[in-house]
């Protein structure tokens, strides 16, 4: 199972490097990375789980995060309406999105980044996501609210970009005309 000593912190290379594309269909050790991804998420949203080993509570994990360079996504996080998203993905990718943006009001945090960094991330309110689950699937999520907010952080680590990359340095809470989502 992954633990927080499989999870790289920043300042490791692999966090700024664009992940490889996953060959389809996907091999057994493919399919067992992106399994595991997920039930790491899943524990850490357990309380007991995650106190017995540790865990920081996540609501999604990208595969560079844990040193592997491959564009592969797990995510599983409330939708703010009693649902909950949970979705493994090879190769995500924002087919879409809104003009209009919106942000966490109180910022983010990454489990790759042993520090507070403050401050407003502009993101896009609505996004639509392709991608391919580990059943082999095509799917095609259209995304608003945290799970927006939550896939556009993820993908970003496929990219080698961090969440504070976002962050208007001159004023951090520079007020953001779109959607606020409190947590
Ligand atoms: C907002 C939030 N961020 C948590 N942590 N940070 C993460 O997930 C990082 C990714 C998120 C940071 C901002 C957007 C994506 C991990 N990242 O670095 C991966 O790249 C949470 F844990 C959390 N929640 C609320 C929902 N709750 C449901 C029940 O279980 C506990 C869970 C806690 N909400
Ligand atoms: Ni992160």
């Amino acid at each position: 199972m992954i633990t927080m000593k499989d999870i790289i912190r920043e300042g490791h290379p692999t966090l700024r490097k664009v992940a490889e594309p996953v060959p389809l269909p996907a091999s057994e050790e493919d399919k067992a990375t992106l399994k595991s991804m997920m039930e790491y998420v899943q524990n850490s949203q357990n309380p007991e789980i995650a106190g017995m080993y540790g865990l920081r509570p996540g609501i999604g994990l990208a595969a560079p995060q844990i040193n592997v360079s491959k564009r592969m996504i797990a995510v599983q996080v409330p939708d703010g309406k009693g649902d909950i998203i949970s979705y493994a993905l090879f190769n995500p990718k924002i087919v879409s999105h809104s003009v209009e943006k919106s942000y966490l009001t109180a910022g983010e945090g990454c489990l790759s980044v042993d520090r507070e960094v403050p401050g407003y991330v502009p993101r896009y309110a609505r996004v639509t996501v392709e991608g391919t689950t580990l059943e082999g699937e095509s799917v095609k999520l259209r995304l608003k609210g945290l799970p927006a907010i939550c896939f556009q952080h993820e993908i970003d680590h496929l990219n080698g970009v961090m969440f504070y990359d976002h962050i208007n340095d001159a004023n951090p809470y520079e007020p953001i005309d779109g959607v606020p989502i409190e947590r």
